[in-house]
């Protein structure tokens, strides 16, 4: 894939993406965190550049969305979206859903949707959904223990770019390793040459350690799964959940998982813990064992009864010999069993085996002395022993555990990737299941003679009330219509409701509504009442604006809210037919918001449709509005109702008053002055 030929994608930023693992496999999928990985890409880039790379694939030209109101729905709806994810990589994945007029991306999305919608959002599925997060790639990993020798200097090279994890060394001969083997606990050799070469210590030869790093550094593969450890047991969980289809074996997976500790090396192997813990505990053990020789001794001594002769005494004392001599002639019995406490002390403490239990016993000499010490040199051999084999074992554990995880990497990446798939397709189930959503009926390409939108039972998602406070609407347009309504009767809803339908439809998602029909628009015009008169420059690029709009409009959707507020009215419904008459003769489909429904249809050149959200009647006092615009009728407008409702409250006054004659003419509330009023409306 040319990545500059993305749109919105210039040279650097595609010098960034080249540098990911797999570009082309992020841009296909639209993961947008993987996408953000690339240097200097912030995740709302990423997410504009995953919706360049899906443009270009689907030949669309953009621009959907014409307007800022258009914009802000749109983003209205993929908040409530992104609201009902759990992870973020799946709300940054939504963001790649945008509405496209192009018929292959919007089939596209709805395939994928249809199958989240048959997806169960289960409580459990969400809760481990939780622990779910996209792969990381361990950081730098230095193993200080071996190291790799080669006596080539383009070997050399080689080797530091194949395994940065291991220093690597040149040496001249085989003295140079000796060397070497000095300071690691294992050299790995890379020529050839040195085969057969007998040194002392770890010194492997390996010519083709490079072929197979996580043979040579397992802790490559395992730096990997535990770093990504409660990643992975999480995406395990959401597969069982929801009971998923694995792409790999689940249980091998865990159980190599549970052998891995969150720094990499092993856990649940007694043999690695013993010895782990014998060097740890190793200086302890010694010190202690020193205690039980000498408070054994120094019980021994107070308890006993020393007798010794004047010649004796005198020969020692003349001898300069100490209280050691003395000890060995009159306490050797328990000096011995002193000692052998403090040798059984640190064999049994340290948990010691026959062989390293034969160089501990050793650290106590035979020769008394008091107090007892331990020999520092056979220490500091016990834990060169005990070291060694740690690692050995160690090393042996990482290798086979690497093994077992190595194979699984590619199927751990595909379970975590499933698991945060997953999660798109579930707030997309749980957004149709709110809002009771429908998948939408596109019709044939072609305009001529088709229904422009058709919304049976449509709830805007947009309003601030509870679901089963909306009422719903049906509300079908073909061609050009005026919307005319009480006020607050819900014109702006109304729009609201086509805008966000229409926008999810053009995504490919299902619509808040009990069916929907419409054709595939290429782009939308929604425009939000503008707040008070305009001034004249703002006047001058509105009308522009709508210029603009007349011209084009063929396979446009222009939504207009009160448009009139732009300047005085009669002008106002001028200039609203004169754009109406452009956008019915360029086919485009239009619903204008207005309260001049009627002069605008009396100025305008055709026949407009003027529909109209009407107040039924008063109920209690109260308005109450029939949501669903009634096709071909100027709504009645408030003032009228208003003027009803006080006729009504002032003939039940006055029969009140009057003991049920109505009177008229007197006090304030006057039935027949209200009258009067209600007959000029008719
Ligand atoms: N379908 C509906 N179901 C329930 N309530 C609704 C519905 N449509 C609108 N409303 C309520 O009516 C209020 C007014 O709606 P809206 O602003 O759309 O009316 P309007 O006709 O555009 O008003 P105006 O005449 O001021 O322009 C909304 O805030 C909402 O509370």
């Amino acid at each position: 894939m040319d990545l500059e030929s993305i749109p919105g994608v210039g040279e650097k930023t595609a010098r960034a993406l080249a540098e990911l693992d797999d570009p082309e496999r992020a841009l296909r999928t639209g993961d947008v965190e993987a996408i953000a990985a690339a240097p200097g890409i912030s995740q709302g880039r990423a997410a504009r550049i995953a919706r360049g790379a899906i443009r270009l694939e689907h030949d669309d030209p953009g621009g959907f969305l014409a307007t800022d109101r258009a914009r802000e729905v749109y983003r209205a709806v993929l908040e409530l979206l992104e609201e009902r994810t759990v992870t973020d990589y799946a709300a940054r994945r939504l963001e790649t859903l945008y509405p496209s007029p192009r018929r292959s991306r919007i089939e596209e999305v709805q395939a994928f949707a249809a199958d989240a919608l048959e997806r169960e959002p289960d409580p459990a599925v969400l809760e481990a959904l939780e622990g779910v997060e996209p792969l990381r790639e361990p950081g730098d990993v230095q193993v200080r223990e071996r190291c790799l020798a080669t006596t080539d200097a383009e070997r050399y090279s080689e080797a530091r770019e194949a395994i940065p994890e291991l220093s690597v060394e040149v040496v001249e001969d085989a003295q140079g390793l000796a060397e070497l083997a000095r300071g690691y606990s294992t050299v790995i050799a890379l020529d050839e040459s040195f085969a057969g070469v007998t040194l002392e210590g770890d010194v492997q030869v390996r010519p083709d350690a490079l072929d197979n790093p996580a043979d040579v550094v397992p802790e490559r593969p395992l730096a990997f799964f535990a770093r990504n450890r409660g990643r992975l047991q999480a995406a395990i969980e959401v597969h069982r959940a929801a009971d998923l289809e694995p792409p790999c074996d689940l249980a091998a997976l865990e159980d190599g998982l549970s052998r891995l500790e969150e720094d990499g090396t092993v856990a649940g192997d007694d043999e690695l813990d013993r010895l782990t813990t014998a060097v740890d505990d190793l200086d302890a053990a010694a010190g202690a064992a020193e205690s039980v020789a000498n408070d054994h001794l120094r019980q021994a001594i107070r308890e006993q009864d020393v007798t010794i002769e004047g010649s004796d005494l005198l020969s020692l004392v003349e001898r300069g010999a100490g209280v050691d001599s003395l000890l060995s002639r009159e306490l050797a019995d328990e000096y011995a069993a002193a000692v052998d406490a403090s040798r059984d002390h640190l064999v049994d403490a340290l948990d010691l085996d026959q062989g390293e239990a034969e160089i501990a016993r050793r650290a106590f000499s035979d020769e008394p002395t008091f107090p007892v010490e331990r020999d520092e040199d056979v220490i500091s051999r016990l834990r060169e022993e005990l070291t060694a084999a740690k690692e050995r074992r160690a090393g042996r554990l990482k290798r086979e555990l690497a093994a077992d995880l190595a194979d699984q990497r590619e199927g751990a990446r595909q379970l975590v990737r499933d698991a945060l798939e997953l999660d798109v397709e579930l707030a997309i189930a749980r957004f149709a299941r709110e809002y009771d959503c429908v998948m939408p009926e596109f019709g044939t390409d072609d305009a001529a003679g088709e229904v422009g939108f058709a919304i049976e039972g449509g709830r805007s998602p947009l309003l601030d009330e509870p679901l089963e406070a909306i009422d719903p609407v049906d509300y079908d347009v073909s061609g050009v219509a005026l919307l005319s309504g009480v006020n607050s009767g819900g014109k702006t809803s109304t729009l609201d409701l086509v805008a966000s339908v229409v926008i999810l439809a053009h995504m490919g998602l299902p619509v808040p509504a009990e069916r929907v029909r419409l054709r595939r628009f290429d782009d939308l015009h929604y425009h939000a009442k503008t707040q008070g008169t305009l001034d004249a420059g703002a006047f001058e690029s509105t009308v522009r604006e709508f210029a603009d709009l007349a011209q084009g409009g063929e396979g446009s959707l222009v939504l207009v809210d009160e448009l009139e507020s732009i300047t005085e009215p009669g002008a106002s419904a001028k200039i609203i037919a004169g754009i109406l008459e452009a956008l019915s003769e360029n086919g485009a489909t239009a619903v204008f918001v207005s309260h001049l429904a009627d002069e605008i249809r009396e100025m305008a050149a055709f026949a407009v449709t003027v529909d109209g959200i009407e107040a039924v009647g008063l109920v209690d006092g109260e308005l109450e509005v029939n949501r669903s615009p009634v096709k071909d009728h100027l709504a009645r407008s408030t003032p009228e109702l208003i003027v009803e409702k006080l006729a009504d409250e002032a003939r039940d006054e006055a029969v009140a008053a009057n003991g049920g004659a109505p009177s008229g003419g007197e006090g304030d509330s006057d039935p027949i002055f209200y009258d009067r009023l209600l007959e000029k409306f008719e």
